[in-house]
């Protein structure tokens, strides 16, 4: 019989014989627990053995580490992301990696969903985790391959929410077209949410600006903009900013730009490397990120070359193609805005609906404020114009763009079937560009470029992009003469795709 000490207890008696059963479950949780308590009491095994567990562990993070380098690699090389830096992170395996790696809020990736977007593109694998890190990068994608999400999305990741401190992400973009699109796609992705993005000047301040080096510089000048806060500044279609009409207000944003822990990051489907060796001196310790083969034309576009003989043989070239196949929406790049009217001029009276957009008046400097007055009203006017050209294309209502270079670069159409490059292109830059208006977002498209023997110096550096994208080009146009072309402000090299 067990002596049971408790005052309430006694008395009782507790017969070990007919409960044996209930007396062996505890003993059994006793032996249990006592094993607990001396896992608890004696040492780890591994704090037994010493410097050989150690080291053991040790060998497996490493081999750990090891293993994710490897995983890294293989996932770069199947999404063709070549990377070039010091400690970069992971590239991302799928969108969902958002909320478990960078506790991603959900509003964010419930808009990824509602706007479609499965998996990421391989830009976006990279860039975005290397800016939610603190890195600044030059990136270097194909025409329409999702760079405009690479950098909205880290942006509004970082910002949380939305705060009355004034500007904290500057993202710069050539034309206001493409600050337009841009702050639409940004409104987009933070549906549900009241940061405040602006492509224009109305109200400020704003969370996120969106705007042209001019109208920035211009707010800098006249001291209407703070941008001592701003964490982000991302150069859009860098190679385009970093031509001499916008150097220096590019430059004086940048200044502005004061704080100290700011990232800056370059993206283009063109990254030469004079626009990576000015812009190094603004940069920390960038990484550089390029998706396929630097400067090279989306695989996703098909490209022809017609040789048309002359100014004639041109139009009715157009003609012919019009005749055997219209297949809208299509895109017709000429050289600038007399040429672009001239054609409209020659199509409008057909069965085609056709309309042109141009830069009628660009963003130049102004000396006085008269000057700046009728700037300011043309540039309404004329805005307008432009705005409406191009959101009647969107719309379908125009079937047949007539377009300068000024829509040439950024812009996003859905569904564009066909570039035709009724003049001939003054760059291999500006002709990745234009024909990238077309095969976008994973889409095919068609582009066809005419050409006369006038066209004949700048030919071979076409003839080269089309051959680096595996695109039937004739021999004698791949035999010519190399070429070296005065472009605004930089001197083009002979094209010649890099890795
Ligand atoms: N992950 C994604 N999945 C599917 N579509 C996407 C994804 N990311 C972006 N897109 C869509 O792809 C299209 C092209 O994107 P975007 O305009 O950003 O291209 P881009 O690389 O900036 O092109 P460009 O060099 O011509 O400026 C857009 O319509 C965009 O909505």
């Amino acid at each position: 019989m067990e002596k049971n000490p408790s005052f309430l207890f006694s008395g009782i008696k507790f017969d070990r014989k007919k409960f044996a059963k209930d007396f062996a479950k505890f003993k059994e949780k006793k032996e249990a627990d006592d094993s607990v308590d001396s896992l608890l009491e004696t040492k780890p095994p591994e704090m037994e053995v010493g410097m050989a567990a150690v080291k053991k562990r040790k060998r497996n993070v490493a081999g750990n580490v090891c293993n994710l380098r490897q995983h890294d690699e293989m996932l770069r090389k199947k999404h063709k992301v070549k990377v070039a830096g010091t400690n970069r992170p992971s590239p991302l395996e799928s969108f969902a990696e958002l909320r478990s790696r960078y506790n991603c809020r959900r509003y964010l990736v419930r808009n990824l969903a509602e706007l479609g977007f499965k998996e990421p593109t391989p830009i976006q694998r990279q860039a975005i985790p290397l800016l939610l890190s603190g890195r600044e990068c030059f990136s270097c994608a194909p025409t329409g391959s999702g760079k405009t999400l690479a950098f909205v999305l880290p942006i509004l990741m970082k910002l949380k929410h939305a705060s009355k401190d004034g500007v904290r992400a500057v993202i710069l973009c050539p034309t206001r077209e493409l600050a337009a699109q841009t702050a639409r796609e940004c409104k987009r992705l933070a549906k549900g949410k009241s940061f405040i993005s602006r492509a224009d000047f109305s109200k400020l301040p704003c969370d996120i600006l969106i705007s042209t080096p001019f109208r920035v510089h211009v707010a800098i000048r006249k001291r209407k903009l703070d941008l001592s806060r701003v964490e982000y500044l991302i150069l859009d279609e860098s190679d385009k900013l970093f031509e001499l009409g916008l150097v220096k207000q590019v430059e004086s944003v940048v200044k502005a730009c004061s704080n100290p822990a700011i990232v800056r990051s370059l993206f283009s489907a063109t990254l030469p490397d004079s626009v990576q060796e000015l812009s190094r001196s603004i940069m920390h310790d960038a990484v550089r990120v390029v998706v396929g083969t630097k400067n090279s034309a989306s695989e996703f576009v098909k490209q022809k070359l017609i040789f048309a003989g002359s100014e004639e043989g041109k139009l009715l070239a157009l003609r012919q193609s019009f005749q055997e196949s219209l297949n809208p929406p299509i895109l017709i790049f000429v050289q600038n805005k007399e040429r672009a009217k001239d054609l409209y001029n020659e199509l409008k009276f057909e069965d085609i609906r056709a309309d042109v957009v141009h830069a009628d008046l660009s963003d130049v400097q102004v000396t006085c404020w008269f000057q700046q007055f009728w700037q300011d009203l043309l540039t309404v006017r004329f805005q307008m114009q432009r705005e409406n050209a191009v959101d009647n294309f969107r719309a379908g209502k125009t079937w047949v763009l007539i377009a300068t270079d000024v829509i040439a670069q950024g812009m996003d159409f859905k569904g564009v079937n066909c570039v035709i490059n009724y003049d001939f292109p003054d760059s291999a830059a500006a002709y990745i560009h234009r024909i990238g208006r077309t095969g976008r977002a994973g889409r095919t498209g068609e582009a066809i470029t005419l050409y006369t023997e006038a066209d004949a110096p700048c030919l071979r550096n076409i003839a080269n992009v089309m051959k680096a994208s595996g695109c039937e080009v004739p021999d004698h146009a791949l035999s010519l003469r190399k070429q070296k072309w005065k472009k605004t402000g930089l001197i083009e090299k002979p094209y010649q795709p890099n890795q």
